[in-house]
Formats: structure tokens, sequence, C-alpha cells
């Protein structure tokens, strides 16, 4: 577990920070300039705050309080960048073992990360022949075997292609749920967040404004807002049941069946799958003679009307939340308040392929820090 706390002035910002990172993935989000990277700074100790404390696994890294401040190398907090940052003039081999050369820590097992990230094959090569996401791979090996006990990325796939970002995704997923050290990750894209975030800090203007399980605070119509209304969408878990004959898959979720577009994964898998706040249609009666095939019975667990034409539904179903964008105008027609029985339609053409995952292991969460 990784505790920030603390404050700092720049001329045009002041921070105010406050989060726990438990294992998994904790991703900072918040627009361009509201201070995610200085956060990470602080955290690999290339910023000393005016004040506050930063601890791993109860180690301090920093307290004002009596004036301690680990400097970076001995913080065991390696930082993976946007670019992989490797040398140009060693081989993959002689760049994943680098960082070993700096650290005191309990050596991880070389093969075992070699293997989770796929690079056993790129081991000769040097970095000028290997694609962004293949030299991104490396960079993630080369931060495992130095023994962090906080891994640091920031903005890791922004200067990558769609292609790139798709291949890489399942290795950073894959470093989440082997149990690994606690990953703070910054992005500011949404569907980073959806698939990869264990927990979620939002920031705004310097001050973390709120954190907690990615998975709440994506359905929570109070923050959809902050996090940006177009990609607002939350997240169900589902369980792949079976391929039907027409290329349709079905799933099983606690609110009843889901048809999608062909999923490819084996069948009992248990995914996630991403269901965007604005390609959800909610009924008060079951719906008949409809085109749409999920029609899933919910209630109504929180309701924000915005300033404008907007609302904003959170819908319970089985132990789960759905979020729902609609126009004020259909909120009051459908006279929607808490308590409400409505059932939500999906379409199923709707959801992308890239909206469908593997799950994230929920991490402990505690009171605030
Ligand atoms: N050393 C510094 N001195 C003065 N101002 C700084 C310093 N470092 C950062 N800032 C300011 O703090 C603000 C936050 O910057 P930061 O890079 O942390 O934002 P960010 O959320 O990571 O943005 P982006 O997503 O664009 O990378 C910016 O306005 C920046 O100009």
């Amino acid at each position: 577990m990784l505790e920030v706390t603390f404050r700092h002035a720049f001329p045009g910002l002041a921070l105010d920070v406050c989060f726990n990172a438990p294992p998994g993935i904790t991703v900072l989000f918040g627009r361009s300039g509201s201070g995610k990277t200085t956060i990470v700074n602080a955290v690999a100790g290339l910023l000393a705050p005016d004040q506050g404390r930063i601890a791993v696994q109860g180690r301090r890294l920093f307290d004002s309080a009596v004036r301690l401040n680990l400097p970076p190398h001995l913080r065991r907090a390696p930082y993976v960048f946007q670019e992989a940052r490797l040398f140009p003039h060693l081989t993959v081999r002689q760049n994943l073992t680098y960082g070993r050369w700096f650290t005191r820590a309990i050596t991880p097992d070389f093969a075992a990360i070699v293997e989770m990230l796929g690079i056993g094959p790129l081991l000769a090569r040097r970095p000028a022949a290997l694609s962004g996401g293949e030299k991104q791979r490396v960079a993630l090996g080369r931060a495992l075997l130095a023994g962090p006990e906080i891994l640091l990325m920031d903005e890791p796939l922004a200067a990558l292609d769609e292609a790139r970002k798709a291949e890489i995704l399942p290795y950073i997923e894959r470093l989440r749920d082997a149990g690994g050290p606690p990953v703070l990750y910054v992005t500011h894209a949404l569907t980073e967040v959806a698939r990869l975030a264990t927990t979620l800090v939002v920031v705004e203007n310097g001050v973390t404004i709120a954190h907690g399980p990615a998975q709440d605070l994506l359905s929570d119509p109070a923050h959809a807002p902050q996090l940006g209304l177009r990609d607002a969408g939350s997240i169900l878990s589902a369980r792949l049941v079976a391929q039907e004959a027409d290329g349709l898959s079905r799933l099983e979720t606690a609110a009843g069946p889901l048809w999608l577009p062909q999923v490819h994964a084996p069948l009992g898998s248990a995914l996630r799958i991403r269901i965007a706040a604005q390609d959800v249609i909610l009924s008060r009666q079951a719906p008949q003679g409809l085109s749409a095939l999920n029609i899933l019975p919910a209630t109504v667990s929180a309701l924000r009307l915005g300033g404008g034409p907007g609302a904003l539904v959170q819908l319970a179903l089985g132990g789960e939340h759905l979020l729902v964008r609609l126009t004020r105008r259909s909120a009051e027609a459908l006279a929607l308040e808490p308590g409400a029985q409505v059932f939500a339609i999906v379409k199923s053409v709707a959801v992308a392929q890239s909206d469908i995952f593997s799950p994230t292991p929920q991490a402990p969460h505690d009171a605030e820090p």
C-alpha cells in the first residue's frame, strides 16, 4: 500500500493531495495540467513537497515533519515513461538487468518476468529493432527487475498507436493480476481507466477530489461530470456461457442474459463489459416488439439532474451498478427517482470488442488515509 498526503504550491497551482494506492493499479485521472505528473514526481523523489508524508508498505519515503526525503534511487519506485528510454547501445537482456546494479533489493525472477511480458524472443535485439509496444514491455521488465515496492507509470501508452496499445494492454493486465507491486498509473484516457484501474484517483486543479474503487467511481453520477460525460460508462461483470449459431455470444450477468457480437474468449470466462452511459435506454414497462435483445430489470439507485438538458441515472442490478445518461426531460417523463423499477435496454452492437476485458481483482479499500 502506498500512502500519499502532501501539499505543495507552485506559482500557478496549489496541490492538495491525499490518497492510498492498495495493491493493483491506481490510476491518477484528470485533465492536462491538473497535477498528475507532479504527484508521481513527488512519489519518485523528483519533487520535495512543501509539507506532507509519503510511505510505501509503512516505509517512509518523505516526511516533512522529520525532514526525511529519500533520494530517488533509494525509494524502490521505478518510473516507466511515455517513451521507453532504453539504452540504444545495449541489448534487451542488458537493458533488463541494468536496473539491478543500483538496487540492493532481492532480485526478482528474471525468467518469470521475461515470460510474463513475452519478451523472451527479443533478448538479443537492440532497441532500434523493437516496435514501440515491445520497447515499453522491455521498459516495464527493467522496472520490475529492479525489485520495486511501487511502480510508477506516466502515460505509458500515450506514444503508441491503437494497435500497439491493444498489444500491450494484456501485459499490463497480467502484471496487475500477478499480484506484483502496486502501480501508480497516469492517464487521461477513460478506456484505460475502465480496463486497468483497481483504484481511481480523480485530480482537479491540483486537488485529489475523489478516490476509491474504480468500478464504484465510474458508475457514480456525482463523479461522471468530473471524468468526462462524453466517455462516461460503467462496468458489468459477466460470464461467457454460449456461442450461438447466428454469431452472437450469450453472457450471464447478475441482472440476466446479455447477447453481444461474438466474444473471443473460452466458454466460462469471467469478463467485464464496459457499457457507455449514452448507449443505455430506459423503460418503465417491460418493452415488447423491440429490436434490442438486452433488456435488464433494474432499480434506480441515484439520480443527478444536470444544470443543462442532461441527467445521469445510476441503476442497481444484482449488486452492480450501471450508469445511464439521458435527457432531463426523459428523466422527468419517466418519473425517475431512487427506488423506481425500470428496464435497461442495451443495444448489442453498441458494445465493441475493446469494451470487453478480463476482470480486475478488487483491492482491499481502507477508510480515508
Ligand atoms: N517545477 C515547476 N514549477 C512551476 N510550475 C510547475 C512545475 N512543475 C509543474 N508545474 C505546473 O503544475 C501544473 C501541473 O503539471 P503536471 O505536469 O503535474 O500536470 P498533468 O496533470 O500531469 O498534465 P499532463 O496530463 O498534461 O501531463 C502545470 O500547470 C505545470 O505548469
